[in-house]
């Protein structure tokens, strides 16, 4: 099991030093697949760093399987750490063949049984014939492949990634993501992703903590983070919708509510009024942007029969049973 209790992470700045990390904790349990999610500059890179090893802590522990691996003035070098890892710059050594590439971490293994496991993890990354190829002469999905098999090929008690998939066109993304989670599970393997990416985050983690400014907001899972979201922030960053005064929706109260554009219903009967500004197809019907009375801006989901005019004014019914309110 991996945990991080209340790490913090700080980088020398001139004239001190500026949190990045600011008391964070998770816990992942042995095979589940956590991920990471945040807009770029929260920090995310940087608790994977600390788990791999690269970035002391100023505060908290991380421990793998009950040993620490890292606390403030200790810091267990990567290599003994037993973590596997897939960065960003994934690059491969272009002077060594797949079979070389894959088998890099191995080197203390007898040279038979070497070959065997990269044979295996080849064979599980969907590569079986290719351990004699060159890197270049694969493409980046198969070099991604690769990487993550040269990852795995140690049997790492916990496997980090970050933004694995950053640099591969959207289709090979959303095919490597799903098939990446199933290798995962196969192996049984424990990881920790990082992405800025909603829908990698929701294909590929059991549980997934929305960072914000070094902080987790939140751990839970993808239809947990859609439904319940913990605070205004998560609430907005998660899935489409706005988070609105009550008042806009004429609803009693101060404090905010989230609305999902499937919340908003065109309805003769309908008590509220919203003045069309734009109106796009998406299929199967389309999205319109709306503003209410009070000016306050939402998008709805209207059905494949109606495609209002821009300046037209809608009669709406709230659909409100189950919304989400803050404060
Ligand atoms: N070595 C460093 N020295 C000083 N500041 C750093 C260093 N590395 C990162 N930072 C800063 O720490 C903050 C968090 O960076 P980090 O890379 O962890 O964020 P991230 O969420 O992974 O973003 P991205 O998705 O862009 O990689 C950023 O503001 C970054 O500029």
């Amino acid at each position: 099991m991996l945990e991080a209790q209340d790490i913090g992470v700080s980088y020398p700045v001139a004239g001190g030093a500026r949190t990045v990390v600011d008391g964070l904790s998770l816990r992942l349990a042995r095979g589940e697949i956590g991920c990471l999610l945040g807009r770029s500059g929260c920090g995310k890179t940087t608790v994977l760093r600390a788990v791999a090893g690269f970035e002391p802590l100023q505060a908290g522990e991380v421990r793998l399987d009950g040993r620490v691996l890292s606390s403030p003035g200790r810091t267990l070098p990567p290599e003994q750490r037993g973590v596997g890892m897939m960065f960003q710059d994934y690059a491969l050594f272009p002077h060594l063949d797949v079979a070389g590439n894959v088998g890099f971490g191995l080197s203390r293994m007898p040279r038979r049984e070497r070959r065997t496991r990269v044979a295996e993890v080849l064979e599980l990354v969907g590569l079986p014939d290719r351990a004699d190829a060159w890197p270049h002469e694969l493409s980046g999905g198969q070099q991604q492949r690769v990487a993550l098999a040269r990852a795995l090929a140690p049997s790492p008690a916990l496997l980090l990634l970050d933004e694995p998939f950053s640099n591969l066109d959207i289709d090979t993304r959303e095919h490597l993501a799903a098939e990446l989670r199933a290798i995962l599970r196969r192996t049984g393997t424990t990881a920790l992703l990082v992405t800025h990416d909603q829908a990698e985050a929701f294909a590929m983690a059991d549980a997934i903590g929305v960072m914000e400014q070094g902080r987790i907001l939140q751990w839970a899972d993808a239809a947990t983070l859609y439904a319940a979201p913990a605070d205004p922030f998560v609430a907005g960053f998660i899935g489409r919708g706005r988070v609105l005064p009550a008042a806009s929706l004429g609803l009693a109260g101060s404090g905010q509510v989230l609305l999902r554009p499937d919340r908003l219903v065109p309805d003769r009967q309908g008590s509220l009024r919203a003045e069309v500004l734009a109106v796009s197809f998406r299929g199967p019907g389309r999205v319109a942007v709306l503003r209410l009375g009070d000016g306050a801006l939402v998008e709805v989901d209207l059905p494949a029969d109606m495609a209002p005019a821009p300046g037209a004014v809608l009669a709406l019914r709230l659909r409100d049973e189950g919304l989400v309110r803050f404060g």
